[in-house]
């Protein structure tokens, strides 16, 4: 297998999965134990187009959230740095692509049943579907498995983890 490049400039850490696997919140412990720094590219979002995502996803519908991340996502450029992705983010093709190139992408694994007790809110919590609202988490779980699998540079199981235990699982499997 190919070596990833870890130079400056491609030392990232990209985390994906689905919204709820704990991107956002094991994103900033990771970067701790890493001594990196840490990027959550919904907040880079909301700060370019001055709107919370719920209003962005009301305003632009899913296929045009999906063009905007993807646009902000290509842009990325970082050393050093864990990226937490939103769940949509491999939704767009020419970004995952920048985003491999410029760090390894580790995929949060998280089982359905665990996914559901924490999203149970899922259809108002500002999550892309493609289908649209009548899309079950089942049907939206399924859609996006085999995205997160086909990008995913190493795979990190974080169920029944705590978020600290789950940051230190995916520092180990970084080494
Ligand atoms: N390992 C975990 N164990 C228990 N709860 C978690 C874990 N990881 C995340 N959570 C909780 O799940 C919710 C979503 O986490 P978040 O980091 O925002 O996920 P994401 O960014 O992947 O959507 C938060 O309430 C968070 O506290
Ligand atoms: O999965 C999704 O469709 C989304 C997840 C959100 O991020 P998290 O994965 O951090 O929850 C956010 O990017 C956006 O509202 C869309
Ligand atoms: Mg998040």
């Amino acid at each position: 297998m190919k070596e990833k490049c870890t130079e400056p400039g491609c030392d990232n850490v990209i985390l994906i999965g689905m919204p709820g696997a704990g991107k956002s919140t094991l994103g900033i412990v990771l970067a701790k134990i890493l001594n990196y720094n840490f990027v959550d590219a919904d907040l880079v979002i909301q700060n370019q187009c001055d709107k919370t995502l719920q209003k962005l996803l009301d305003a632009c519908g899913p296929d045009g959230f999906i063009e905007m991340e993807n646009q902000v996502l290509s842009d990325m450029d970082f050393q050093r740095t864990v990226v937490a992705t939103g769940g949509s983010a491999v939704y767009s093709a020419a970004a995952m692509e920048h985003l491999r190139s410029i760090g390894r992408v580790v995929y949060l694994k998280i089982s359905f049943d665990q996914l559901r007790e924490r999203l149970c809110d899922f259809q108002d919590r500002g999550v892309v579907l493609r289908k649209g609202i009548s899309m079950s988490l089942r049907e939206l779980y399924d859609e996006r498995r085999p995205l997160y699998e086909m990008y995913a540079d190493i795979t990190v199981d974080v169920n029944d983890l705590s978020i600290t235990a789950a940051a230190r699982k995916v520092a180990s499997a970084l080494q």
